[in-house]
């Protein structure tokens, strides 16, 4: 995997760049639609890559790992060739998961026993097996093995959980020097700054991170439930310490005012359910402020989100039946919110892109962050 650094804004820290790999180019910014079980839910490939216009989607290997399972994955040649994504796929390792989904789990030294949330079943992911199990799946870029804290922790925790995350961390690196990708094409690692919200130890972490000569570094440990000027606060400590010519991943994060501000700090690469968990429940982001499709107000209103969009989904149906199919519960409701919330993340993104491009980023930034809370 190569990053090209571009250029730089010249009243931020905003960067626009090029991620290279075996799948495909990435043009950064950039926002990642998540795929969790290996596909971006009520919205096919075809519309993710041309209504939505994504560059990369991610998948997760807690998840795969448990349903279709490695045996599929591997008879299939990959998670490309399962599901029909021929671009960039980038994996989360599962150490979110574990401690957001799985019951019963034991943290050890060797790694983390849990139940899977599907029958209860006993599994056992170690930094080793994280890794195999990534490489059976086939994503371009996949993440180190790491303990999520929960927010808030204790100081004592956060840093006892910090050390484990970096020794787990040097056992991901020297099991993708003993093995090889299973597919023939290159899989590149990126380490994860953890901390919880303690500066001292996201200031420990992210050096320690960053003396491991990663392609590309992740924040994680954050979007978890701390307020945003904390989020802010942790993110802008890191991003001085990482490298600046790899890219900085910020793991699921956020609103779109989260992440335009943290493309002001730095930050490069960015995912979240919200567009299409929030999409399926009727949350709509647009230019001018978030709508709640089922509010009543939209019954009779007949214009679409955006009749200038080039996403068919904003641009071809009304408010007063997008409302509608909400109300009656219809599936093309949910399949219409999602591709128009994850096109309007990429259009986001894209537009942040143009105005690094052109040195104007930061002043846009203030008033669009405003723009985007309004309603
Ligand atoms: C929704 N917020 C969120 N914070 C995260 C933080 C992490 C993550 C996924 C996340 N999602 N995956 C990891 N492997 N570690 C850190």
């Amino acid at each position: 995997m190569n990053f090209e650094l571009i250029s730089t804004d010249s009243g931020s820290n905003a960067r626009a760049g090029k991620i290279t790999t075996a799948h495909g180019t990435i043009e950064t910014p950039i926002f990642m639609p998540v795929g969790t079980v290996g596909s971006v839910k009520a919205v096919t490939q075809e519309q993710v890559r041309d209504d939505v216009q994504a560059q990369i989607i991610l998948g997760n290997t807690y998840h795969l790992y448990l349903r279709p399972g490695l045996e599929v994955l591997s008879l299939a040649g990959g998670l490309h060739k399962f599901n029909g994504w021929e671009r960039p796929i980038l994996t989360d390792s599962g150490g979110y998961q574990v401690f957001s989904l799985a019951a019963n789990r034991k943290i050890k030294e060797e790694g983390v026993v849990f139940q899977s949330h599907i029958d209860g079943s006993k599994h056992l992911f170690t930094p080793e097996n994280v890794m195999d199990i990534q490489r059976t799946i086939g994503a371009d870029i996949i993440m180190a093995f790491d303990e999520c804290p929960p927010y808030p922790s204790e100081y004592r925790y956060a840093r006892k959980s910090m050390d484990l995350t970096h020794r787990w961390l040097d056992r991901c690196i020297q099991r993708l020097k003993d093995t090889r990708p299973a597919y023939g094409h290159e899989q590149t690692l990126f380490p994860i700054v953890q901390g919880s919200t303690y500066k001292d130890l996201r200031k420990a972490s992210a050096e320690y991170i960053a003396s491991r000569g990663a392609a590309g570094n992740a924040i994680g440990g954050l979007s978890v439930g701390e307020p945003e000027n904390e989020m802010y606060e942790m993110c802008g400590l890191v991003t001085e310490i990482l490298p600046k010519d790899k890219p900085r991943y910020l793991m699921g994060v956020g609103t779109p005012w989260n992440i335009l501000e943290n493309i002001a700090l730095g930050v490069d690469m960015f995912d979240c359910v919200m567009p299409t968990r929030n999409g399926r429940n009727g949350m709509l982001f647009t230019w001018n402020g978030v709508i709640n499709i089922r509010n009543k107000k939209w019954a009779t209103d007949f214009n679409p989100i955006d009749a200038n969009s080039e996403c068919f989904a904003t641009r071809d149906y009304s408010r007063a039946y997008l409302r509608h199919l909400f109300v009656a519960g219809e599936i093309l409701g949910m399949t219409l919110a999602s591709i128009h919330n994850l096109a309007f993340y990429l259009e986001l993104v894209k537009e942040a892109r143009r105005q690094i491009l052109a040195g104007t980023f930061a002043a846009w930034k203030t008033g669009m962050v405003q723009q985007l809370k309004t309603r």
